[in-house]
């Protein structure tokens, strides 16, 4: 039995322009994390079990339907294989008609048959519990392939490193997504915080800021979907490339701006350009009048300055505080949010640890391990009790491998 996380990310600037090759910062959401329980043992023979109880969703698939249907494994093709999909969606999925319980099982599905062969695939019960809200702009989906990702390469018995793990989670999120730019699988595959440009390895780099990034999100719990946004911005993009394409530039400059601003703690700059780039972003038709509460109340209190992350059209926004602000003033922003809204604030420092397992055969503690069990169990554990038992470098103090 073992159990492998990854946390969400918060893109700090650069979102939706990233996906034109422009450099975009990012970074992990390292306490807002997804785990997946792995058991081999004990379980129902043959089977193939997927438990998700945050989407409230389980299904099961014989494993012998399932090496019928597919007798060879990809394991050496990292692209998206449209016809393994095909299949996967008229053979397996027939009977889902939840879009998110759909998506959730094709990506489950595409990469626990395109990373372990057959000889590698015996009873399995796969169980995802996670403390990202679903489909709010932190990259819960990237995520979910992250962690779906290192368990099965390791189930597969292949060694794990990061780029092998973060180049199956781009696979899963082309799954999800078409051709999204990869800075998510990145950033919850390496954790920290990055200047990621996509495809360029060479210009993707990790950044060290000499202040914590602290932040508050805000999740205004409007459903979007991610898909939909980056082909929104696609059809815009090639109605009026001339218009666009310097918006984009635009974006490329404040994010090479504010990620030196980050690095060197120039709060007034980080400010600006924040606001900037929600303006930008705004432009692109990604806000929602939901987003824009947020936004205005920011500067109503004058605590600092707030933009959207993610894709836009709901989901959350990103505020960074000024250093004028008292924590009544905080107190008030955040009240306010959640009490006339029904929004959910979290503050949260960004950056921290990456993708990681955990080896529950290493945990000596029985009733640890049962604690542990418990939260994978249970239909509604909490974003407290997961945190107090499960969390990396948390109070549970686990022998986490990073
Ligand atoms: N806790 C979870 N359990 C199962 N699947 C999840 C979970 N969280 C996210 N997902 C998958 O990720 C998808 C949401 O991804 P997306 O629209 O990209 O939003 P996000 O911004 O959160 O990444 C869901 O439809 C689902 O397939
Ligand atoms: C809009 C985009 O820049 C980020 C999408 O993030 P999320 O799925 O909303 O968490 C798309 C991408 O980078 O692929
Ligand atoms: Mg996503």
């Amino acid at each position: 039995m073992f159990v492998t996380s990854a946390p969400g990310k918060v893109i700090i600037f650069g979102e939706h322009s990233a996906v034109y090759y422009k450099p975009a910062i990012a970074a992990a959401a390292s306490s807002l994390r997804s785990y997946l329980l792995i058991e081999t043992e004990n379980i129902t023979t043959n089977v193939l079990q997927l438990s998700f109880p945050n989407l409230k969703f389980q299904h099961k698939w014989s494993i012998e339907n399932l090496s019928q249907l597919t007798d060879t494994h990809s394991l050496q093709s990292k692209t998206l294989s449209q016809s393994l999909l095909q299949t996967i969606d008229t053979a397996l999925l027939s009977d889902i008609v939840n879009p998110l319980h759909k998506s959730a099982a094709q990506c489950f599905l595409y990469l626990y048959l395109s990373i372990i062969p057959p000889m590698h695939r015996s009873s399995l019960k796969c169980t995802l519990i996670s403390t990202l809200p679903v489909g709010a702009g932190l990259g819960s989906s990237a995520s979910v392939s992250v962690v779906l990702s290192q368990a099965f390469l390791k189930l597969a018995q292949c060694t794990l490193s990061p780029t092998l793990i973060n180049e199956w989670a781009y696979v899963g999120e082309m799954v999800m997504h078409g051709k999204p730019s990869g800075i998510d699988n990145t950033i919850a595959t390496y954790g920290g915080a990055l200047q990621f440009i996509k495809d360029d390895p060479q210009n993707t780099k990790e950044l060290f800021p000499k202040k914590p990034i602290v932040a508050i999100l805000t999740y205004t719990r409007i459903p979007r979907s991610t898909k939909t946004l980056v082909s929104n911005v696609r059809v815009l993009y090639e109605s009026m490339p001339e218009i666009v394409e310097p918006i984009l530039d635009s974006m490329a400059h404040v994010a090479l701006k504010g990620g030196d601003a980050l690095q060197e703690a120039k709060l007034d700059d980080v400010l600006q350009l924040v606001r900037i780039n929600h303006g930008l972003l705004v432009s692109l038709g990604v806000s929602h009048p939901g987003l824009e509460i947020i936004r205005n109340l920011t500067t109503e209190l004058q605590v600092g300055e707030t933009k959207l992350t993610g894709a836009g059209g709901g989901g959350c926004a990103l505020t960074f505080l000024n250093n004028s602000a008292s924590e009544q003033d905080v107190a008030q922003f955040r009240d306010t949010l959640n009490q006339r809204y029904d929004y959910q604030t979290f503050e949260t420092t960004l950056g921290g640890i990456g993708c990681s397992l955990l080896d529950l055969n290493q945990i000596t503690n029985k009733e640890q391990i049962s604690a542990i069990l418990d939260l994978f169990n249970s239909q509604n554990a909490s974003m407290e009790q997961i945190d107090n038992n499960l969390l990396p470098g948390g109070p549970a103090d686990l022998p986490w491998k990073i």
